[in-house]
């Protein structure tokens, strides 16, 4: 069976993502996108042969349209997202699920109401090999328990429009995700405290900020974002554990040894770095829909979970970097939880 999926956002992620299922994926193909921008749907569609019907409610509504890829901006995410799961269609949602916690339980009390999984957010790192097999081994148990994870999250640089606030909510939400999926545990507060800032980029932004978290079972967590760092994309993450250590490997690249000097490269961006990643959530994601089973990433209680843990850190930043606790609803059944 051939997985057809609408598009809504024919931007820079939903177009890389549209060239993913149509050149990269088997098994799927891209039927419709819509983008408020109609000239660049239009063209985007007409790339891959699809429609572009002219809103987000049309694509969902299309009997051509077997599953939806959410990939706008994130204030419109959540009225898409609610969309496809009253339709009843399996739906991708790039992160954030939604920008409040209000919208995010919407979802999930919309998706319970239906009774079984629909909503896959985007949080890739879940797939990338390196963090897969450093699950495997803190699962394994062989290095005792978790203690402490050492992290850091460093972008080149960013665009104008980035406020402090993104720290968290758009660039530490990544680790926010991956490390309850990792340490197979719950983030119960935050901390945001800042440095000197760097001199590069704008005087608004509070960069770089170090974010510090407590899990319900006591592991202690802390996370470098600095994302006007320059030198490259650079993603670390050590966890030390009662026995010993484990870390998340560095991109394969070659070494290069030149004029008395041996490097390596540095990835230049989040689509270089994860590339892999995002091609094996889409696989996975494909072949869930194909088999008419429920999705196994990322689930609307993730992108809940994130949504209120990243508010918590924007309160400690916005406050001059009290402990904020995380106020979280308990976790219904639907999603692993007893509530
Ligand atoms: N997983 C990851 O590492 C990444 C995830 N993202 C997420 O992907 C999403 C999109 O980001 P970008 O592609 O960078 O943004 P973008 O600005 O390049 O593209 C967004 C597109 O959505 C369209 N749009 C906005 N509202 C719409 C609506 N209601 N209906 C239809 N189209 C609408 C815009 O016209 C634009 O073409 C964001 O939520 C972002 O956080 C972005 C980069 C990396
Ligand atoms: O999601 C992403 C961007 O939106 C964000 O701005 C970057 O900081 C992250 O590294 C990237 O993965």
């Amino acid at each position: 069976m051939t997985v057809r999926v609408g598009v809504i956002g024919a931007g820079m992620i939903g177009q890389d993502h549209i060239r993913r299922l149509t050149e990269v994926v088997t098994g799927a193909a891209v039927t419709a996108v819509t983008d408020i921008d109609q000239t660049r749907a239009t063209q985007v569609a007409a790339r891959v042969g699809a429609v572009a019907p002219p809103t987000g409610a049309d694509l969902i509504g299309s009997p051509d349209v077997d599953a939806v890829l959410v990939t706008s901006w994130g204030p419109t995410h959540a009225e898409h997202v609610l969309a496809a799961v009253a339709a009843g269609k399996p739906v991708f949602c790039e992160k954030p699920l939604a920008t409040t916690a209000e919208d995010c339980l919407r979802i999930v009390e919309a998706e319970r109401a239906h009774g079984r999984r629909l909503v896959q957010v985007g949080f890739m790192r879940r797939f990338d090999t390196g963090y897969r097999r450093m699950k495997e081994v803190i699962s394994s148990g062989a290095l005792g328990a978790p203690l402490i994870v050492h992290c850091a999250h460093r972008n080149p640089t960013v665009p104008d429009g980035y406020t402090s606030a993104m720290a968290a909510q758009d660039t530490a939400v990544h680790e926010i995700d991956v490390l309850r999926w990792l340490l197979d545990d719950e983030i119960v507060s935050a901390q945001v405290v800042t440095p000197r800032a760097t001199r590069n980029r704008f005087d608004h932004l509070k960069d770089p900020q170090i974010m510090y978290f407590e899990t319900a079972s006591g592991i202690r967590i802390d996370l470098e974002v600095f994302v006007n760092c320059r030198y490259g994309y650079d993603i670390q993450c050590e966890t030390v554990a009662e026995e010993g250590l484990v870390r998340l490997p560095d991109p394969a690249s070659v070494g290069v040894r030149t004029a008395g000097r041996h490097g390596t490269a540095v990835p230049q961006d989040w689509k270089d770095r994860f590339a892999d990643a995002f091609d094996t959530e889409f696989r996975e994601w494909i072949a869930a829909v194909a088999a008419g089973a429920e999705p196994t990433g990322p689930s609307a209680w993730d992108g809940y979970a994130a949504t209120v843990i990243t508010d918590a850190a924007v309160r400690s930043l916005d406050t001059g970097g009290p402990v904020v606790t995380v106020d979280m609803k308990p976790r219904p059944a639907l999603y692993g939880g007893t509530a």
